[in-house]
């Protein structure tokens, strides 16, 4: 049980919840100002704290008071939450981050919540944060702890290729200096050397392979520090750190579904993982894949997609460009199907997985069985 549950019982909350919640609603119109403060107080009571952030503070944006506020919100969904928490707390290990470093942060964050949120904090209020932001520094430092035992924080990858396929898109294939187990539709963190500390999402490319050696598929986006690096200017040699593999967009072996892939501009990259990952299991099972981009030239992997067709009967590729479809990938499948015997896989801009959601739901397909990252996390993953 991570909160008490007990009144007010019209909200299905318990009483730190809802107190939560209610202080949250309060500083939802000032969250910047809440977080400018946050790291103010932060860096001028803890200094040495300042060295586990990138140089540039507005690359960090709210990342950190985001993920607390995240873990807050879900106070009642213990399951939701733990996960949650356990994959943050693995995560923060290749910060540097120490069990010793979170009650400096419970106390900032504190601190700035009591100030925005002056109208509705009292002393019960500041109890259920000071509880939960316990209870959620505990599970975190707990899965830190327990993953030391079995992982590094970071993996070392020295860069082996850097193909530009696009004037923007890149197919980076790395060595990491230690095995790297993942499984294929899942996504990492990367630092390059040239922007300590600023980590970015990317998805594995491929299935884990018997040479060790991961691919990833990167877009220079304007203003992009990470992208614009390895896109342009990492050389084979160059060394980049990654965190630890993370997200479930997986397959469930334990079925024969078929499987319903729309992969977006860049959002091909683990689609074609999970291709496969299938063959890799037999491919006893049908799959297809929708391919969408903005013109013919950005659909700078369909050579690998049909490759893959060729070789393997039970995969279909469809390319769907908007130039040439006047509509955008997610309506394109609606032209298709049944798909109520499928499970869906979506992975692209966060547009194109909310529209990709519904339209899929509208296709039969049950909400359950709609896989693809968080939209929010998705949102860091492309600068
Ligand atoms: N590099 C990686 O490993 C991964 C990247 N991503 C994300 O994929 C995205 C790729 O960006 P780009 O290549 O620039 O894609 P893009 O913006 O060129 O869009 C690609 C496709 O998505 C569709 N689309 C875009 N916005 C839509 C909307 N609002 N509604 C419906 N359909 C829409 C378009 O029709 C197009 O077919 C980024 O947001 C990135 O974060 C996702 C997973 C992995």
């Amino acid at each position: 049980m991570l909160a008490r549950r007990s009144a007010p019982a019209a909200t299905g909350d318990s009483a730190d919840a809802f107190l939560i919640r209610r202080t949250m609603t309060e500083i939802g119109p000032v969250a910047d100002k809440v977080t400018s403060y946050f790291y103010a107080l932060l860096f001028v009571r803890h200094p040495e704290l300042r060295s586990l952030f990138p140089a540039a503070m507005d690359i960090q944006r709210d990342r950190l008071l985001r993920a607390l506020l995240t873990a807050a919100e879900h106070l009642d969904n213990a399951r939701v939450l733990v996960d949650y928490l356990q994959n943050l707390g693995r995560g923060h290990r290749k910060y540097g981050t120490r069990a010793e470093h979170y009650p400096a942060v419970g106390e900032c964050l504190i601190g700035a919540l009591s100030k925005y949120a002056a109208t509705v904090w009292n002393p019960e209020t500041e109890a259920a944060w000071v509880r939960a932001y316990t209870t959620i520094s505990q599970v975190m430092i707990d899965a830190a702890a327990a993953d030391e035992l079995r992982a590094p924080a970071w993996w070392q990858a020295e860069i082996v290729a850097n193909e530009l396929r696009t004037r923007d898109v890149a197919v980076l294939t790395v060595r990491p200096d230690q095995p790297y187990p993942f499984l294929a539709g899942q996504y990492t963190s990367v630092e390059t050397p040239w922007w300590p500390r600023v980590w970015r999402h990317y998805s594995f490319a491929s299935a884990p392979r018997p040479d060790g050696l991961l691919t990833f598929h990167v877009k220079a986006v304007p203003a992009g520090w990470v992208s614009n690096a390895l896109t342009h200017r990492a050389r084979p040699g160059d060394v980049i750190r990654l965190g630890p593999p993370t997200g479930s967009m997986t397959v469930d072996h334990t079925t024969d579904s078929g499987l319903l892939c729309l992969g977006g501009g860049t959002g091909i990259a683990p689609i074609k993982a999970l291709v496969e990952d299938v063959a890799g299991h037999g491919g006893h099972r049908p799959v297809e894949v929708f391919y969408g981009a903005r013109t013919d030239h950005d659909l700078y992997d369909i050579d690998t997609m049909l490759r893959l067709q060729q070789k393997h009967h039970w995969l279909s590729v469809r390319a769907v460009t908007d130039q040439q479809a006047q509509l955008r990938l997610p309506d394109a499948v609606r032209g298709y199907g049944p798909w109520n015997e499928y499970d869906a896989y979506l992975s692209g801009p966060p547009g194109m997985i909310r529209s990709g959601i519904d339209a899929l739901r509208d296709s039969g397909i049950a909400p359950g069985r709609i896989r693809h990252d968080s939209v929010e996390e998705r949102l860091v993953v492309a600068d």
